[in-house]
């Protein structure tokens, strides 16, 4: 049997082409921009003028070497010979057509749900199409929309099978690098492919679009991101490291990027301020309409949920999909994750939409992250003397966030306390700076956040990408930002709090903002306290 290449696999609705635009045109010019599979779906067209739009489009495909899928219907497939035929759940089940198609016949079948993926191998289905994996208009969904990582638990169930699998609904250019990063499971199982009915079939110049999602496409593969999941450099040492920051430190200051944050009403003036005081540049915007032209000039996104409500919840969900899109670093702080059931389904949700590039939380937050039982909350804060073994915790969370993406460069997680434990799922920077008072303020670990999210843009600015780079989400080293904005302001920290003019935690607010902004490569040379193991 020829080997099926799923990368791009167009579905046609002719409903959605643009006014005026002929179909034949137009899958003519899809396939020219390098659609690799083609299915025909017409819902409403009657037996006739299926079979004839079949039968050109057989040819048509046959001309470009792609094979041709038919939606539903059996008949159709074969009186065109088609190379394949798509079923639904309600349609001719998998194992009586293949009884009826000719061997080697390729059989699609649609699955939402780990029960259909089952019954899918048990019927011996050459390929699923897992969806929706985003909310979509081009069909009324009477299942659930699943996300990346809902994608991720059914290709595990496909491990060691020889089903292929793409995945269907809402695939657009803007969110093909996350979904093929994000649909992944624990073993690394991929998506063979995206299928794409309206960014393709809704343009007018539909080779242009079936390039541009070909291209996303390759430059994944490219990257090798499949085979390097979770292979990490480990050639850090603390004197690299501490080269590394002061470089962001310079680089803050020289290119002062510009830092998106929504975060909570209860620190955003002190996380403007701090922002400004490192040498970035803040905007505290939440407004769902202005993400996406955020997204274009910032050069990092902070997302923390401290003060949720569902209006805010809209614009996170829109700012970290469009940063993902323009591979900006997403800083996610799940403030109080374990407090409630609202926020775990809040942070179940942003985490299953977009990609963080760094997970910021204390004990308690990772622990409800991670489902460990072994620190509770109370609120936004921890209960108890934290973790036994922090640095195997904080790499475990690195490593199972990880699994939830193929790509290489994400997700450092940053377990912050008296002592800050920061991961990249194989090396652990252990920084022993800060000062009690910060525990004494609202909002240190909230302004922290601030300070990732700006050393992080730093990170990106500074990289070059490569070639191999190109099918990542995001570029720049992101375990150096997270360190580098946690040594910020806790060293900035030490130097506030013995201050003369500082009494106590309301003047030493003020001189922390003022350290912060005379921080200089000497002082972090000379005060950080590092270990990288
Ligand atoms: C590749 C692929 N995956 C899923 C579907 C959906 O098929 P189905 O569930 O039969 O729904 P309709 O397409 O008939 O509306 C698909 N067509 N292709
Ligand atoms: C045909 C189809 N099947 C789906 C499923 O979930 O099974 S979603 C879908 C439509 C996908 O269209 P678009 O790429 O325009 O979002």
């Amino acid at each position: 049997m020829t080997l099926i290449d799923y990368s791009l696999y167009l579905v046609t609705d002719r409903k959605l082409l643009p006014p005026g635009k002929d179909y034949f045109e137009s899958l003519e010019q899809s396939l020219r921009g390098g659609v690799t599979i083609v299915q025909i779906r017409e819902k409403d067209t009657d037996t006739a003028e299926f079979l004839d739009i079949a039968l050109r489009s057989k040819d048509l495909c046959d001309r470009y070497k792609v094979p041709l899928i038919v939606n539903d219907r059996l008949d159709i497939a074969l009186a065109v010979q088609a190379d394949g035929l798509h079923v639904g759940q309600r349609d001719m089940p998998v194992s009586v057509a293949r009884k009826l198609l000719p061997a080697n016949t390729i059989i699609g079948v649609s699955c939402n749900n780990l029960q259909e993926i089952e019954k899918a191998i048990q019927d011996g289905a050459d390929y699923v199409g897992i969806g929706a994996v985003w909310a979509t208009t081009t069909k009324d969904l009477d299942k659930p929309v699943i996300g990346v990582r809902g994608v991720g638990e059914m290709l595990q169930r496909l491990d060691g099978t020889s089903i292929k699998a793409v995945a269907i609904g809402g695939i657009k250019s803007q969110n093909l690098l996350r979904t093929l990063h994000g649909s992944v499971s624990p073993n690394n199982h991929a998506l063979d492919g995206v299928a794409v009915v309206s960014e393709i079939m809704g343009s007018l110049i539909p080779e242009q679009a079936a390039a541009r999602l070909s291209e996303l496409i390759s430059s994944f593969k490219r990257s090798g991101c499949i085979h390097k999941a979770l292979s990490v450099s480990s050639d850090y040492s603390v004197t690299t490291v501490i080269d590394g920051v002061v470089d962001l430190l310079n680089c803050v200051r020289e290119r002062s990027p510009l830092i998106h944050q929504i975060t909570n009403n209860v620190v955003i003036a002190q996380s403007a301020n701090a922002t400004i005081a490192l040498g970035a540049s803040p905007i505290m915007a939440t407004t769902v309409q202005e993400m996406e032209d955020l997204a274009k000039i910032h050069g990092a996104l902070l997302v923390n949920i401290g003060t949720l409500v569902p209006t805010a919840y809209e614009g996170m969900m829109a700012a970290g999909t469009f940063a993902n899109a323009r591979r900006k670093p997403v800083v996610f702080d799940p403030v109080g994750v374990g407090a409630s059931e609202f926020r775990k389904k809040a942070v179940g949700g942003l985490l299953n939409t977009w990609q963080s590039s760094v997970i910021k939380g204390n004990a308690a937050e990772l622990a409800a992250l991670a489902g460990s039982n072994e620190v509770q909350s109370k609120g936004v804060d921890s209960v108890g003397s934290g973790f036994k073994d922090p640095v195997s915790f904080v790499r475990n969370v690195a490593r199972k966030e990880r699994k939830h993406s193929i790509s290489s460069s994400c997700c450092v997680v940053v377990l912050s306390g008296k002592i800050d434990y920061i991961s990249d799922g194989t090396n652990v920077a252990v920084l022993e700076n800060g000062h009690e008072l910060l525990s004494k303020m609202t909002g240190s670990g909230c302004i922290s956040g601030s300070c990732i999210a700006s050393y992080c843009a730093a990170a990106m600015s500074k990289a070059q990408m490569a070639e191999e780079d190109q099918g990542k989400m995001v570029i720049g080293d992101m375990f150096l930002g997270a360190i580098g904005g946690i040594l910020a302001l806790t060293i900035s920290a030490e130097l506030a709090a013995v201050r003369d003019d500082v009494k106590g935690p309301g003047t030493f607010f003020p001189a922390l903002i003022d350290e912060l902004s005379l921080l200089s490569s000497r002082i972090i040379r000379e005060r950080a306290r590092i270990q990288i193991l």
